[in-house]
């Protein structure tokens, strides 16, 4: 087909716009765009794609061979001008018609975008996994989507142009167009085909008005095969970060384990070595020895060093609940498991287990302990499947078991198989020459964590501490340290320092007490912390630490005087 030459006079915006429009038609060849002004946009244009540009007009009228002249400067003279010297066979368009031009070419222009996107959108329709129907808001069917044949098996052909109330009478899509309203998760049959599927369904509404709907569906089976994926990687996930949360790895070393006395020394030896092996120890000593100190070195100076180090407290733990932390529980095992449950065993696979208070465990539960110790498995609380696992025990109490069997509170053949290796920590009184390095020690850190100069102790400050029998060991010399510390601002602390501040030296020392029996003081002297404190977790804490007592310890005490009052 021949083409259709033009000359643009006029570079301006009018004359850039139907450059471009022109440009895009394929049947008009732009010969050449005339302006004085060589920076007006439709001259810039032309001039970078290579077409023919001039400050003067006339020269478009000689170009040869032009068809249409476009006047896009809407100047009358120009126009008049134009019309005298032009060639006869040359058409010249005015600036009025221009107007006119530039719709119809701006309408060609968006039915060719519509074109373009209509083809996209097929594209990718085409592509989806899942299948699409498309019903206008009469019920028929306008489209479907190649998915759709390969779920149904019914072509496009059969089912275009088909009614969907004939059709698929109980379907999302027949839904959708009866009641406006979107259709979430429609399980259904597709009718005319075998296909059971799971669908969403939309209504389609242009201008406030139901036009239409459009459903999207799935084999029913690819939907229950995804689910199940899904439901497997959540519970892994959901395994992993309750694993990530509670696993914990030793924090001291041998080194951290201070004290110079033959006493202890021979508890370090005899710890060391059994670092080495993988045999259970049975850490004993009173409470505040370094039981828990012990436990994480041996750990730590293991083959296991780089496994987790569970701790249980087995005191702090309701007997209720002291299975399902050993051992997890699985989903379902009891109201309120809505999943399941990693147990303490589980999580220190290849690593360690710390079982603190072990002297506190109930006799039901000893037995259970016992076969995982013998057999290393076991199943999670409500669960069938056997879980194996590799995990060293540690286990400690400042109980005297031995005593503990004979009145049948406490299994013989656990005992055994625990005490593999025992290892019993000497109080502090009975190895006072490790007061100084544990105080010097006890400063240094102290000053750190306070922000203090303190230097040392007077003489007299040496003698009381060195006097006392420090029934609650290390920790409560930590206590003392710390309560004086934070209260006294001098460089050295003296005799009546430790007195003011730590009620046992008075009464040890300075006051005549009442003589009672001890529990009964024991007891005194716990409803006056908990008075004092409070009945929270945080006050029976804090409780704990100024009767230097462990937090177990007190719980264990609490629970035998059946002071209910306490608890809360
Ligand atoms: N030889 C030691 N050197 C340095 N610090 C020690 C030593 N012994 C104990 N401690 C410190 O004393 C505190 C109590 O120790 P730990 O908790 O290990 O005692 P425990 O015997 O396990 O007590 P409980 O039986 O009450 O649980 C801790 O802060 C610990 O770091």
């Amino acid at each position: 087909m021949p083409r259709l030459t033009v000359a643009i006079i006029g570079g301006n915006e009018d004359g850039y716009s139907i450059y471009r429009m022109l440009k895009a038609v394929g049947d008009v060849e732009i010969l050449g765009v005339a302006d004085p002004d060589p920076s007006s946009p439709g001259v810039k244009a032309a001039a970078a794609d290579g077409v023919f540009t001039t400050a003067d007009y006339t020269e478009m009228v000689r170009l040869p061979g032009v068809d249409v002249l476009i006047e896009a400067t809407g100047d009358p003279e120009i126009q008049m001008h134009l019309h005298r010297i032009k060639p006869r066979r040359t058409s010249i368009m005015e600036a009025r018609a221009l107007d006119l031009m530039l719709a119809v070419l701006r309408e060609k222009e968006k039915l060719l975008e519509a074109r373009r996107v209509q083809g996209e959108l097929a594209a990718i329709l085409d592509s989806v996994q899942e299948a699409i129907e498309v019903a206008d808001s009469r019920g028929v069917i306008k489209y479907v989507n190649p998915a759709f044949t390969r779920i149904t098996g019914i072509s496009e052909r059969e089912r275009i142009g088909q009614n969907i109330f004939e059709a698929s009478p109980d379907g999302a899509l027949a839904t959708v167009l009866r009641t406006g309203r979107s259709v979430v998760g429609h399980r259904t049959k597709v009718g005319g085909s075998n296909a059971e599927v799971v669908s969403n369904a939309a209504p389609i509404f242009v201008d406030g008005k139901m036009e239409g709907a459009v459903v999207v569906f799935q084999h029913f089976t690819d939907v229950m095969n995804l689910m199940e994926q899904l439901r497997q990687s959540t519970s892994i996930i959901e395994n992993l970060s309750d694993k990530f949360g509670q696993v914990t790895t030793s924090k001291y070393t041998f080194a951290d384990i201070l004290g110079n006395s033959a006493e202890l020394r021979r508890c370090i030896q005899v710890a060391e070595r059994a670092a080495r092996t993988n045999s259970t120890v049975l850490l004993l000593g009173e409470s505040g020895t370094g039981k828990e100190l012990f436990a994480h070195a041996i750990h730590h100076a293991s083959p296991r060093r780089d496994k987790p180090f569970i701790k249980v407290n087995c005191a702090a733990i309701p007997d209720s609940l002291l299975e399902s932390e050993f051992f997890g529980y699985a989903k379902g095992a009891f109201t309120g498991a809505v999943k399941s449950k990693i147990g303490k065993f589980e999580l220190a696979h290849g690593g360690t287990i710390f079982l603190d208070e072990i002297g506190d465990m109930n006799l039901n539960l000893q037995g259970k302990l016992l076969r995982v110790l013998q057999e290393m498995e076991f199943e999670r609380v409500g669960g069938t499947q056997t879980i194996k696992v590799d995990v060293r025990v540690i286990a400690a109490t400042n109980r005297n078991l031995r005593e503990l069997i004979r009145q049948g509170r406490f299994r013989e053949d656990l005992y055994y198989r625990l005490n593999v290796v025992e290892i019993t920590i000497p109080p502090l009184r009975v190895r006072k020459e490790d007061l100084p390095i544990l105080i010097n020690n006890l400063i240094i850190k102290l000053n750190r964590k306070l922000g203090k100069k303190v230097k040392g102790l007077s003489k007299d400050a040496e003698e009381i501490l060195y006097s006392y029998d420090w029934p609650g060991n290390v920790r409560e010399l930590e206590n003392v340290f710390e309560r004086v510390m934070v209260t006294v601002d001098e460089e050295i602390f003296t005799k009546k320092h430790f007195i003011q501040h730590v009620s046992q030296f008075k009464a040890s020392s300075e006051r005549d007490i009442e003589l009672i029996p001890i529990d009964q003081m024991e007891q005194l002297l716990i409803r006056k912390a908990i008075a004092k404190f409070g009945t929270s977790v945080e006050g029976k804490r804090r409780a704990a630490q100024a009767l230097n007592i462990s937090l177990a310890t007190l719980y264990n005490k609490l629970k035998k005087s059946r002071a209910d009052d306490f608890t809360n």
